[in-house]
């Protein structure tokens, strides 16, 4: 089912929770919304689902209008399966029941629903407490046994509201690998919520960067580490250091840049003119230089962090530390050299 949203906005009393949002999601497509706690996801999540109602614009479930001025189709009438974080789990219910009770609503015969439960379980590590009720399971438990009745309906569109928040991070990582195994198989249309970049950037197929409300880039994770639209969006995803630069030469996509003392060939989108401008640099963009080649940087401090180091360096002429990462421990004082691989020149 594809999901496409225009120009959505949703207030809460003045504040304004989704303004102006647009992205549109492809059949089969894994799409991860990621932003900062209070920027709007869940409520862009309810909105798509149902359970909010929208102030203007327009959304579509496989091209047919479900909101959009006075429409507003019910959640039951939408077609979408959603996970949500308080795992909404029947009290009275064994964990088997809970994943088993959308089957059997639907109709399905018993031998076929003991099997698909029996699966979902194994899915999510939870066989042997089938028989349990929800409150004598941890957070975690629960919240997979909800992802597991949300695999079980074989829905066609998931829509899941940070489904692994409360995992420990070693079942989480499983999870994911289940999640992603699960979305391969069954080519369901997944909408996937998170405030963890990690997570997205293990998951998805676009993410979409999510902020006050508004969307700020739509892209494929790798494209959005490596090409980010704006300082907020390099700032969010991943480590950088952004640096004041002068933009000397651009042709096509590569531009020299310089800085201090140093100059440096790195990326640059189309738009990039000659003049001022701001260079992000990854940790691995940065590496030492050989032979006493490079620039000259003095170690600040470093962070070890398990087979490697983060060193942060201060560069003369330059008002912020860069970060780079190191194989081997680097003391504060130390000098360094150090050349720029490559690097990114965001648009003006
Ligand atoms: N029912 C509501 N009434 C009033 N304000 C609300 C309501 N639901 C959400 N908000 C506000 O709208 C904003 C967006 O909330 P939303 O839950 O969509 O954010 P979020 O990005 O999902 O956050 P989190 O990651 O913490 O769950 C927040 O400022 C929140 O306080």
């Amino acid at each position: 089912m594809s999901i496409t949203v225009t120009s959505v906005s949703k207030s809460f009393g003045s504040h304004p929770a989704l303004n102006n949002v647009s992205l549109g999601i492809d059949d089969g497509m894994f799409f991860v919304v990621l932003g900062p706690s209070g920027c709007g996801k869940s409520t862009l999540l309810r909105a798509i689902a149902g359970l909010e109602p929208i102030d203007a614009g327009e959304i579509l479930l496989d091209d047919v209008p479900v909101a959009h001025g006075t429409l507003h189709v019910s959640p039951e009438d939408r077609r979408v399966g959603v996970v949500f974080q308080s795992y909404a789990l029947w009290p009275h219910m064994s964990v088997a029941r809970n994943v088993a009770f959308p089957l059997e609503t639907a109709g399905k015969r018993r031998p076929e629903v003991n099997e698909r439960v029996a699966e979902c379980l194994e899915t999510v590590s939870l066989s042997q407490f089938a028989e349990r009720r929800p409150a004598a399971l941890s957070g975690g438990q629960r919240q997979r046994v909800a992802l597991a009745r949300c695999l079980a309906q074989g829905a066609e569109t998931v829509l899941m509201d940070e489904p692994l928040a409360n995992l420990d991070p070693h079942l989480r990582s499983t999870m994911e690998e289940e999640l992603a195994a699960f979305h391969k198989a069954s080519g369901a249309t997944t909408l996937f919520i998170t405030h963890d970049q990690r997570e997205a950037m293990a998951l998805a197929d676009q993410v979409a960067v999510m902020w006050e409300g508004e969307i700020l880039q739509v892209a494929k994770p790798d494209v959005l580490y490596q090409r980010p639209n704006s300082r907020r969006v390099a700032g969010f995803i991943g480590q950088s250091s952004l640096v004041p630069v002068t933009v000397d030469k651009v042709q096509g996509g590569s531009a020299r840049v310089s800085f201090a003392d140093v100059f440096a060939d790195v990326d640059c989108p189309m738009t990039v003119k000659t003049g001022p401008a701001t260079l992000v640099l990854r940790p691995e963009h940065l590496v030492l230089a050989p032979g006493g080649s490079g620039f000259q940087a003095t170690v600040l401090r470093t962070v070890y962090r398990g087979g490697s180091w983060d060193v942060f360096v201060k560069v003369k002429g330059l008002q912020e530390p860069l970060r780079m990462t190191l194989d081997r421990r680097a003391d504060p004082g130390e000098p360094l050299h150090v050349s720029v691989l490559r690097g990114w020149v965001l648009p003006n």
